[in-house]
């Protein structure tokens, strides 16, 4: 196959033209909902501007016009949803600290689309029942996480008020009209000191919860549900953790407020606080306002970078004439004495630079409460303290700080440990005392959390109101042309030629330059709750399942990766924006994306973890969520459509020719026919060079003629021992194989179909296993059904496999059809919960999960599903992986061979 590469020279004729046709654009039908919400009336409650609001009634008002029950009938709490409900019920509760105002919200997004429809029905015909899935009280919907600085506290009211976050906090029990029962639930120390400004302003009262409670309950969730929450932090290094949910209990939780509290924490609820220490973040911030005439806490820390606290602290090797005091183990670098080294110096507090000053404090204070937190771990015998509190703030010195000191005092045994959301474990808490939303059931493989853009500069940062509705996003993206360097966010810093697309990311300037001090910062995004998602119930071990091949973690990967994402923007946006029609709307949709995912890679450039443990799995999603967050549906459309229409075209040939063919031919034919067709990749640069030069058909055939064995991983002699027997022994068949299917056009017409045919043909039930949502060039399982009745027209073996499997229903053919009147086993479709060219076999949708219950082979084809991600997984059932490599570099890397080598995997259930 590496010689495909000359031969590419020799193909000629395709143009890439046609993804401008057909398409219409869809607009920019921005979603800002508050303007629909109906009118509420009340007595008495005044809006922003002090007029009286008028309320009909304390509750929220619901479209329940078109409302379903949406559940099995055994169910017991059956979910009820609200298709025509235009806007989200929310749930908000506070954290007001002395600082910062920490909010954590809960939108719904929910309905009932007619592909939901579709698949339900589809599960019932084919008796795919829920089995003991459980109903959920919540539908699903997104958690976000806001800030806002207390002193601008007008701010905080103003985004409540404009998203409406205390409407439907009104008890839902009750239909009494009082809007003075209106509650907000809201902790720390504000949470008392402004109950009248929120009464005022807003109309609710806030319902104080213990704020030791919320702090518990709020770490407690995000460590039992949140995936990579936890890490360490050792000379500048962060390394997120796993931890083992049946293994976290006991610990402790240190909250470095302006005091310290310790708190050893034994499960749900349980907790005792075991210590303290008056010596905190009030003793910094005091101090060193006294000291250095900072006016903040953060200019403060910020000093404490550029600080060398030698000038100040008294060290051994000060003592010991520079030499180390080796005999009780303490370095000649060592702190003997905080500030000690002023005693003896005749100096005034005005001869000291305030950088060295905030650094020894800092210092001085980490290390003591490593110390306290470390000897406390030890009376209790806690090998795991994570640290939170205003005090620690992403700073990495100081969590460096407090890490030396727990390894250093408890000579590794104890680690320090630091958690991503640690600003919001008070609101959080607080979120979790309400009562009704069902959060605490929630678990890892149910969450998702998403970086929107807006997302960086609210839950990670504080910028006031988050951008709202599309229109405000992408005018936010443009004024970065006006203002460039002034904004302090990750953005590129330069105006970029041309309509649409970015040439490359720029790195905002360099770190702890004023621009940004922040730059170790982590963001926080979105958290999606999709109640629905479920672990792959076929992976070996899941819990010694990690998707990503690649880690990024290497420098050298990630920036080779980043920099193959940034090269591929102004292709991808021509692409998105053509996909919409080419307007104006669309081209400014266009560029906006192209500055929002710039400015994430740019983000990422500066601060890999920024976005906690990523992979190139989320780097290839984030891309898609972003086209999708600037409303671009499915950037690949048309190109899709002209694929499949010119390979459905020569299929019955290829039918012909398969049939002609000995069994042990043909099945070769058919897996080289998958490998040849996997070419057709829009999201691979070599790949889309190469389509220049020829049509589809020409592609196809030159790849299927390069498809010579063996291939660079070679298995194919092993699978077709299972398939065809050896030394006329025959195998049974598989009962029932799951196809992971990639690309349209070639690849599943010409590839995966009819290897999906031969395994119906033997008898085994095929179960297409499609993304849910777009992702590049990849086929979904909306358009599957289609695909397939065209296909079935030349085909009887695929025409009664679709119809037993309701597959002709859905393509509206043949309404008669059931699995009962068909004689041939079932071919189905089913969506697998994601909208990228990767998958994360434990995060898949519940479809999918009842269709791998009686599975005994799965097929992943294609570089994102095989290679990138799933390539070393392992499975309780056979598995093959089957893909083209179409990058030099993985090829080298992966399997030490060249682009266009074929790798075909077999697996056996062992
Ligand atoms: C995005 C992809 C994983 C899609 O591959 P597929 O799963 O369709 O085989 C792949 O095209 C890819 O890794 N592209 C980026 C690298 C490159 O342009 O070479
Ligand atoms: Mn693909």
């Amino acid at each position: 196959m590496a010689d495909l590469v000359q031969e590419e020279q020799k193909v000629l004729g395709i143009d890439e033209e046609g993804q401008n046709k057909g398409t219409e654009s869809e607009g920019n039908n921005n979603n800002n909902n508050n303007n629909k919400r109906t009118h509420l009336e009340g007595q008495g409650e005044k809006d922003m501007q002090g007029n009286p609001i008028h309320r009909s009634s304390s509750r929220p008002q619901l479209d329940v016009s078109k409302a379903e029950i949406q559940s099995n009938v055994e169910d017991k709490y059956p979910t009820i949803l609200l298709p025509n409900q235009s806007d989200d019920l929310s749930h908000l509760a506070l954290d007001i600290g002395g600082s910062l105002i920490k909010l954590v919200y809960f939108s719904r997004h929910e309905g009932q689309s007619d592909d939901d429809k579709r698949k339900k029905s589809l599960k019932e015909r084919l008796g795919l029942s829920n089995g003991n899935r459980r109903s959920f009280p919540i539908l699903g919907g997104r958690l976000h996480f806001v800030k806002f600085e207390t002193r601008k506290i007008n701010e905080c009211l103003d985004f409540i008020h404009s998203k409406q976050l205390h409407r439907g906090l009104e008890s839902r029990y009750s239909d009494a009209a009082a809007n003075e029962n209106a509650i907000i639930k809201a902790t720390g120390g504000g949470a008392y000191k402004y109950t009248d400004l929120f009464k005022e302003r807003l109309g609710v009262g806030l319902d104080k919860e213990d704020e030791m409670n919320c702090l518990v309950a709020g770490a407690n969730f995000l460590l039992k549900a949140i995936r990579h929450e936890a890490f360490t932090h050792m000379e500048g290094k962060k390394e997120f953790v796993q931890i083992d949910h049946n293994d976290l209990f006991p610990y402790l939780l240190v909250n470095v407020g302006s005091g310290v509290s310790m708190i050893k924490v034994d499960g749900d609820g349980k907790f005792e606080r075991v210590s303290g220490t008056n010596v905190g973040g009030g003793t910094y911030w005091g101090l060193g306002r006294l000291l250095t005439k900072c006016k903040s806490f953060d200019e403060l820390l910020e000093l404490s970078q550029k600080g060398d606290n030698r000038t100040i602290d008294m060290l051994v090797g000060d003592i010991y004439g520079g030499l180390d005091y080796s005999k009780i183990g303490l370095s000649a670098s060592t702190i003997a004495s905080s500030f000690g080294k002023t005693i003896s110096e005749k100096k005034e507090l005005e001869n000291y630079r305030p950088e060295d000053i905030s650094l020894s404090l800092l210092r001085m204070i980490s290390y003591n409460i490593g110390q306290i937190a470390y000897l406390n771990a030890l009376r209790f015998r806690l090998k795991r303290i994570f640290f939170g509190g205003f005090f620690i703030r992403g700073h990495a010195y100081t969590m460096d700080t407090l890490s030396f000191a727990v390894q250093y005092w408890s000579n590794g045994e104890a680690q320090a440990m630091f958690l991503r959301h640690e600003g919001f474990l008070g609101a959080l808490g607080a979120f979790m005392s309400y009562e009704e939303h069902g959060l605490d059931d929630l678990m890892v493989h149910q969450l998702v959390e998403r970086f929107p853009m807006g997302a960086p500069y609210t839950g990670g940062k504080i910028h006031g109101p988050p951008l709202g509705d599309l229109n405000e996003k992408i005018s936010w993206m443009e004024k970065f042309l006006q203002k460039g360097t002034e904004i302090t966010a990750p953005v590129p810093t330069t105006p970029v030629a041309g309509t649409t697309g970015l040439g490359g990311f720029e790195v905002p300037l360099s770190k702890g330059s004023a621009l940004r001090s922040d730059a170790s910062a982590l963001n926080v995004g979105v958290l999606h709750l999709v109640p629905t998602l479920e672990v792959f119930p076929l992976l070996a071990d899941p819990k010694l399942y990690e998707p990503n091949t690649i880690d990024l973690a290497d420098p050298s990967e990630l920036e080779y990766w980043l920099t193959i994402l940034s090269e591929h923007l102004p292709d991808l946006v021509d692409k998105a924006v053509a996909s919409e029609g080419g307007t104006d709307d669309a081209k400014r949709r266009g560029d906006a994306f192209a500055r929002a995912f710039s400015a994430h890679l740019a983000r990422l450039m500066e601060e890999p973890s920024a976005y906690g443990k990523l992979g190139l799995a989320n780097l290839l999603e984030m891309r898609e969520e972003c086209l999708r967050e600037f409303q671009f549906v499915d950037a690949y459309r048309s190109i899709k459509q002209r694929e499949n229409e010119a390979s459905l075209a020569v299929l019955p040939d290829l039918f012909v020719e398969l049939d002609s063919m000995d069994e042990e031919t043909r099945l070769l034919t058919l897996i080289e026919g998958v490998l040849a067709a996997n070419i057709f990749d829009w999201g691979s640069r070599a790949c889309v060079d190469l389509y220049h030069k020829g049509t589809i058909i020409e592609i196809y055939r030159m790849s299927r003629n390069k498809m010579r064995r063996p291939w660079r991983v070679d298995d194919f002699d092993v699978f077709k021992e299972r398939m065809l027997g050896s030394g006329g022994k025959k195998k049974a068949p598989h009962r029932r194989a799951l196809l992971f299917v990639d690309n349209s056009g070639a690849d599943i017409v010409l590839g995966m179909l009819p290897l999906a045919r031969e395994l119906l043909r033997r008898g085994t039930e095929v179960v297409l296993v499609a993304n849910s949502l777009p992702a590049l060039n990849d086929v979904t399982a909306m358009e599957l059904p289609d695909i397939v009745a065209e296909a079935a027209k030349h085909c009887d073996i695929l025409r009664r496999a679709a119809e037993a499997g309701g597959l002709l229903v859905d393509a509206m053919i043949n309404t008669d059809s059931s699995k009962e009147n068909s004689s041939s086993v079932p071919l189905m479709v089913v969506e697998n919960g994601c909208g990228s060219p990767c998958i994360d076999l434990r995060q898949v949708s519940s479809e999918l999960a009842a269709a791998a219950k009686d599975a005994d082979l799965i097929i992943l084809e294609g570089m994102g599903r095989s290679l990138h991600t799933n390539l070393y997984a392992e499975f309780k059932c056979d598995a093959l992986k089957l893909a083209m490599v179409k990058n030099q570099r993985l090829a080298e890397k992966l399997i030490q061979g060249n682009i266009y080598d074929c790798i075909c995997k077999y697996q056996p259930s062992s």
